[in-house]
């Protein structure tokens, strides 16, 4: 399949990526809420303390070390999720669709979660966004048959058809880059637009096709339940992953306006999931884009 062949909401949803990204690095680093940049030594590595060696070399090659190790242990876990569930899926143990949801579930908050292990250097994002930009080029590869991974398709795909890998699984992992990359371990934003794009979107669907018979009046497409699902899942995997990084030592919150402001994104990223406008940007894109605005706002500016 060639590239001119995606269609309008493809190039807007890649658009709309690109954009953000642009206008993120931009921004003035707000920084509001506390950011501990401190963290925990059981995270450090012997640092060299030889009187023999200049130490900013060996920090530095200490560091690329630690940082080439967790991308390479972070990579590991990525395939192996990946073919785990490739393995259920060709076993029957679990249904295509239901399987490739629980990878939408579980790579970008496992993925997530696994930030603290890389080292507190500032290359260490790049190192982190280096996971996603692999699996980026893998579904590339395969979404034009250049080469055909058929496991891939088992477990990300609904009908198992290579171009479906340039939409909504390619636009999943652009957007776990731009929140490594942009936002890291030292803003909320990410890790809260992460939880409504992964946790959110991922138990709507689930939910949804379950149990969603009642239809909301606007769109035949989603349901009460579904849309329900998304906003306490997501309100809770959002405010879990904040507790996470502020026990690591990452974040400081006032809690009581932490809950209130998630609360408010959650319901903002829920409402435009429902919205009927799947033909015009994937939700993979309007999700987290929504929540990152909305969870910038709040925190940065309230
Ligand atoms: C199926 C996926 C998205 C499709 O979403 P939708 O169209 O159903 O709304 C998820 C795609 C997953 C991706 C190919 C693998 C990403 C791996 C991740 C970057 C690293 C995970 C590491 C962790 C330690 C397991
Ligand atoms: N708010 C929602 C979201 C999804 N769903 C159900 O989940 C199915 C897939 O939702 P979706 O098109 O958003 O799936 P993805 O684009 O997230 O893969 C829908 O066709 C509905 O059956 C729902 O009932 N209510």
């Amino acid at each position: 399949m060639s590239l001119l062949a995606l269609s309008r909401r493809d190039w807007i949803s890649t658009t709309a990526v690109l954009f953000s990204l642009s206008v993120e690095l931009k921004q003035p680093r707000i920084l509001p809420f506390r950011t501990l940049h401190r963290l925990p030594p059981v995270f450090r590595i012997p640092s060299f303390s030889s009187s023999r060696v200049s130490p900013p070399v060996l920090a530095v090659s200490s560091d690329v070390l630690h940082d080439a190790g967790a991308t390479a242990a972070v990579l590991v876990g990525a395939y192996s999720l990946v073919r785990g569930f490739d393995n259920l899926t060709r076993r029957n143990l679990i249904q295509q669709n239901l399987s490739r949801k629980l990878v939408h579930i579980l790579s970008g908050l496992l993925f997530t979660m696994s930030w603290p292990i890389f080292s507190t250097s500032t290359e260490a994002r790049f190192f982190a966004s280096i996971v996603p930009s692999v699996n980026c080029l893998r579904l590339v590869i395969n979404g034009l048959s250049l080469t055909k991974d058929e496991g891939l398709l088992k477990s990300l795909t609904r009908e198992g058809k290579p171009e479906e890998l340039l939409r909504g699984p390619l636009y999943y992992v652009l957007i776990l880059i731009l929140s490594a990359v942009i936002f890291w371990r030292e803003s909320p934003v990410g890790l809260i637009s992460l939880g409504m794009m992964c946790g959110g979107d991922g138990i709507a669907d689930i939910m949804g096709r379950k149990f969603g018979s009642k239809r909301l009046p606007y769109n035949q497409e989603k349901s009460w339940i579904g849309s329900i699902s998304m906003f306490i899942f997501g309100f809770c995997v959002s405010i879990g992953m904040l507790y996470y990084y502020s026990v690591l030592g990452y974040l400081e919150l006032d809690w009581v306006k932490a809950v209130q402001n998630v609360a408010l994104v959650s319901l903002v990223a829920t409402v435009v999931e429902s919205l009927p406008i799947a033909e015009v940007v994937d939700d993979n894109i309007s999700v987290p884009l929504v929540s990152m605005a909305a969870a910038f706002l709040t925190f940065c500016f309230y």
